[in-house]
């Protein structure tokens, strides 16, 4: 049974707030607008030893994320889901960053896009692709839901979020003391702001997504920060709570969630035929073609 927090939920205590122009009146007592200002704090620093990076690579509209913690000297970090034409631009913010990348990650074997997570490894030698083992996907470590990925004090979580493709995983922050606060959650294609990943190829399955978000995104604290692989529409991040109530497909039954998936009607991605066999062997799993690209 889907349940559907209320607006009420979303106050965060405060009675009145001021509106936009900073009087009090209808907008001051808006429970949304409440809860939107308070998430907007967060999504400047999440943590104070948390480095956090959204990069955008504009032809796939596909983001990147770094994280590192800054607590260690070393200062060890990952990158998830790079794209193998902006590695050169993820290289120069890491080396001027001064980060040690300790692994490249991949949600999912992507559809539309090359991973980088091959080349970085030439670039940047120490560096392990990583990607979940049900994505049957060739890569130096493999994971599986519950396990974590530790850099540094900090680490993320995987979840197990199939649907869009048989082996895509939720990667999510620790809940703790020390840990960012709100909660982050990556996504991949699962949970798009707004929408969700397609289900229509890859062993994509429509109710398999739905009880994917529903089970292991949607029951994130509401104020979990969420941040998708793509976006076509310029956000860049939205929360549990917001999704839960705007979702336009996700907050459907599984019956309409299904009726809509299956009456998409998108285009194949342009670079599917390439783009899926590469990923499948972490975009350049030989080093000889690496240093060709
Ligand atoms: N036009 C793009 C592909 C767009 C697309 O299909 N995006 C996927 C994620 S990448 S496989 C998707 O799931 N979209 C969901 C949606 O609702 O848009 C291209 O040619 O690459």
């Amino acid at each position: 049974m889907l349940s559907i927090f209320s607006r009420s939920d979303l106050s965060c205590g405060a009675s009145t707030v001021d509106d936009d122009e900073g009087r009090e009146g209808p907008a001051a007592t808006d429970p949304v607008r409440t809860f939107f200002r308070s998430m907007a704090a967060y999504q400047v620093q999440p943590s104070s030893n948390l480095l956090f990076r959204q990069l955008f690579e504009k032809d796939s509209s596909t983001y990147t994320y770094l994280l590192a913690d800054l607590s260690l000297p070393e200062k060890p970090a990952v990158l998830i889901d790079p794209v193998q034409t902006t590695v050169d631009r993820d290289v120069s913010i890491i080396n001027d960053l001064g980060v040690k990348l300790l692994y490249a990650m991949n949600t999912h074997v992507h559809a539309d896009h090359v991973t980088g997570t091959g080349l970085l490894k030439t670039k940047l030698p120490g560096v392990k692709s990583l990607i979940s083992k049900a994505s049957g996907a060739k890569a130096d470590v493999f994971v599986n839901p519950g396990d974590t990925i530790q850099f540094g004090t900090f680490s993320l979580e995987v979840r197990a979020t199939p649907g869009h493709t048989k082996g895509c995983v939720t990667y999510v922050t620790a809940e703790g003391l020390n840990q960012p606060h709100p909660r982050m959650a990556f996504t991949g294609d699962a949970l798009l702001v707004r929408g969700c990943g397609r289900t229509d190829f890859q062993g994509g399955d429509a109710l398999e997504l739905y009880r994917s978000v529903h089970s292991q995104i949607f029951s994130l604290p509401k104020d979990t920060l969420l941040y998708p692989a793509h976006d076509y529409k310029g956000h860049t991040v939205t929360t549990v709570g917001e999704e839960l109530l705007y979702n336009p497909r996700l907050t459907k039954d599984q019956d309409g969630f299904k009726k809509i998936m299956d009456n998409l009607n998108l285009a194949y991605p342009k670079m599917i035929d390439i783009a899926v066999p590469a990923n499948m062997v972490c975009g350049i799993q030989d080093p000889v073609a690496a240093s060709a690209v």
